[in-house]
């Protein structure tokens, strides 16, 4: 197990050759058998991860295009949820005029949303205990030998709550990732995506999906709960290789 910031970034980063393998999960691997990039290793996962990458791009991943597919399917979620409001949603067109749609490069001047979203990944702590990885060769790490074939788990919640890295760590606090002077401030400990050769491969795109989706609900809506905040349960629902949220009922109150 690979416990804090530090070991995980001197593993997956400083030996990230050496760390790049993947390990097994037990439940998983009769149905992957070794193939795909995700549970691959070798030749194997070099040649899959370099095809994957060049493939998200001939898609257009990092180009305007992805950006202008993601804004549509927020809009239409939007427009899914305006459905039943469409009086209250006439009116406001009426009195506010259409708005355009939240891009990507409006988040360098938005470091408040930015740190919502980093610490609503931080705090969410989808993936607990990694994807577990494997070490290429005999290596040494930290005065001990770990035998060539090893598992190693990346412990990212242990990153993620980190007290060393984060003030309040099961507290959501956005101010873990804004400076003193409100700009956004980069964590090495905030990791949910991972880190070194392995990591999250749709990390751009994931982060993509969540500024757009997540500022364009907030620019039609404020949210609401039925239950008052003290009443709500954080607790997870399930724990375990995800780390699964309860259900919860949600009010999306159209903004005036
Ligand atoms: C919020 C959403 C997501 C989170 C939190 C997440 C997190 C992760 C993590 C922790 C890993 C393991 C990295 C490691 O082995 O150290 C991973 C691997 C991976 N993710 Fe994601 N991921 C997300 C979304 C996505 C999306 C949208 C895609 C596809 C477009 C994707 C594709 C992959 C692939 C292919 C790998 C395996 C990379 C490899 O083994 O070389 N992920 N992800």
């Amino acid at each position: 197990m690979l416990c804090g910031t530090e070991a995980i970034r001197e593993a997956l980063v400083n030996h990230a050759e050496a760390f790049s393998g993947r390990g097994k999960v037990h439940i998983i691997d009769p149905v992957f058998r070794g193939y795909g990039v995700i549970f691959s290793n070798g030749e194997r996962w070099k040649v899959l991860r370099r095809f994957s990458v060049a493939t998200m791009k001939d898609f257009g991943m990092g180009k305007r295009s992805v950006e202008e597919r993601i804004q549509e399917e927020a809009q239409s979620l939007v427009e899914e949820l305006q459905k039943s409001q469409e009086r209250v949603h006439k009116e406001i067109d009426q009195v506010i005029g259409a708005h355009r749609p939240p891009a990507l490069n409006d988040r360098a001047k938005m470091p408040y949303t930015e740190a919502v979203i980093h610490e609503m990944q931080r705090f969410a702590d989808l993936i607990p205990i990694g994807v577990p990885h494997m070490v290429t060769k005999d290596t040494q790490f930290r005065g001990h030998m770990i035998p060539k074939g090893t598992e190693v788990y990346p412990i990212l919640s242990s990153a993620l709550h980190d007290p060393r890295y984060f003030e309040k760590p099961y507290t959501f606090n956005p101010d873990h990732f804004l400076d003193a002077s409100g700009a956004l401030k980069k964590n090495n400990a905030f990791m949910p995506f991972s880190v070194g050769k392995r990591i999250c491969l749709g990390e751009g795109l994931a982060y993509s999906e969540l500024f757009l989706f997540f500022t364009t609900i907030l620019q039609n809506f404020s949210l609401a709960s039925p239950v008052a905040p003290e009443d709500i349960d954080l607790t997870p629902r399930k724990s375990g290789f995800g780390r699964f949220p309860q259900t919860y009922q949600i009010q999306f109150l159209p903004r005036q």
